[in-house]
């Protein structure tokens, strides 16, 4: 008999009170979304910050900027912020006043921090970038249409070209993410740029992550590509040239080229399509692309596999693309045309993959 018949019919195995809790947390998972979203809306870390790092909860209510705050609604809200682990909860007077403080996963909401992640959470929690997650199923009959496109009548590209504040929201967005990424890409990846005279970021955004770098090495002439109306209200960067344009169409010539969080937004064909662009605009003898995305392992128990298979339902509901595991990595790259290539491990969620031409 196969392993399979031998597991009893489905219906008849027990379910547990644990099962079920576990169902109840999966149905209320935006929870945990809408109260960080309301959290960083009424600006709670700041506001304990500024309270020298630690504070009650009548002083909480009487420093948010809305009126009449009731202090069950707020009690009730802060004491699920203490078990997401964001915020730490001590008591004082003997025990009779709870005084509360940041985790460290907390001072990621601090709204002028470097690596804030104040704008993608304001950014992926707003109605519109959540509409696209209730158009999953038409989605998955779709071909080539996204559930972002089925949702909101429009790709997310087009959507963002057409409402500028959201496109300076994700772009905020994609820079205080990356913040931490990026200094993981430097510090473990400096022989991938040490011996670079040129180096082009593809789809660069708002221009951090090449500001980082240039600043790690000035030796190297560094470019910031993206579509017109991104690079137009990208950061000022002083000794960086700016290029406009659509990676579709063409890629400027450089020693390297970088994809960091390029690739998982699009399909195995457009991904061909852009790196033999990016091939053809590297020198053969000494040029790579440095493609950062995530490298995935399936069958994994990672603390981080959860994170980047969410990640790529992320990609499959608003942008059409996907993370790839490193076979996945080995066609695409094989199909464009790369002699070979290799992924190295950083600390962050994503892997850098150098491709030789
Ligand atoms: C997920 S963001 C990554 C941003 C940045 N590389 C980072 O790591 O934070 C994708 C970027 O690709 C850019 N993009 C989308 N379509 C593009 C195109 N056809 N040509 C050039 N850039 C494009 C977007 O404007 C956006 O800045």
């Amino acid at each position: 008999m196969g392993s399979l018949d031998a597991k009893p019919a489905a219906e008849t195995q027990e379910v547990s009170i644990k099962d079920q809790a576990q169902l109840w947390n999966i149905i209320y998972g935006f929870a945990d979304s809408l109260v960080l979203r309301c959290a960083v809306e009424i600006g709670i870390a700041d506001i304990i910050k500024n309270n020298d790092g630690a504070i009650t909860l009548a002083q909480l209510a009487s420093k948010l900027p809305v009126p009449n705050v009731s202090s069950d609604y707020l009690y009730r809200m802060v004491r699920y912020l203490v078990h997401l682990n964001i915020l730490e909860q001590e008591t004082c007077n003997g025990g009779v006043e709870k005084v509360y403080s940041l985790k460290p996963v907390g001072t990621l909401l601090l709204r002028d921090a470097e690596r804030s992640m104040v704008p993608m959470i304001l950014g992926m929690t707003q109605k519109d970038f959540m509409v696209s997650w209730h158009f999953m199923k038409e989605g998955l009959g779709s071909g080539s249409t996204t559930a972002f496109e089925k949702g909101m009548g429009i790709d997310i590209w087009k959507y963002l070209e057409g409402n500028p504040d959201q496109s300076q929201l994700f772009n905020e967005g994609m820079a205080g993410e990356t913040r931490l990424l990026t200094k993981s890409l430097i510090e473990d990846c400096r022989d991938t740029f040490q011996g670079l005279d040129s180096l082009v970021d593809i789809g660069g955004g708002n221009g951090t992550t090449i500001k980082a770098i240039h600043e790690a090495f000035p030796h190297i002439k560094c470019t910031l590509y993206d579509l017109p109306h991104v690079v137009a209200n990208s950061h000022d960067l002083p000794n960086i040239e700016k290029v406009p344009g659509d990676m579709f169409k063409s890629v400027p010539s450089a020693q390297a080229i970088l994809l960091k969080l390029i690739l998982h937004d699009w399909t195995d064909d457009e991904c061909v399509n852009i790196l033999k662009k990016c091939r053809e605009a590297i020198p053969k003898e000494t040029g790579k692309v440095i493609i950062v995305d995530v490298a995935l392992e399936e069958e994994s128990n990672h603390e981080l596999t959860k994170t980047r298979l969410i990640l790529d339902i992320d990609m499959l509901v608003n942008t059409g693309g996907r993370e790839r595991t490193a076979d996945d990595w080995e066609n695409l790259l094989k199909r464009a045309g790369f002699r070979s290539h290799r992924i190295r491990p950083i600390r962050a969620i994503q892997s850098v993959i150098e491709a030789f031409p």
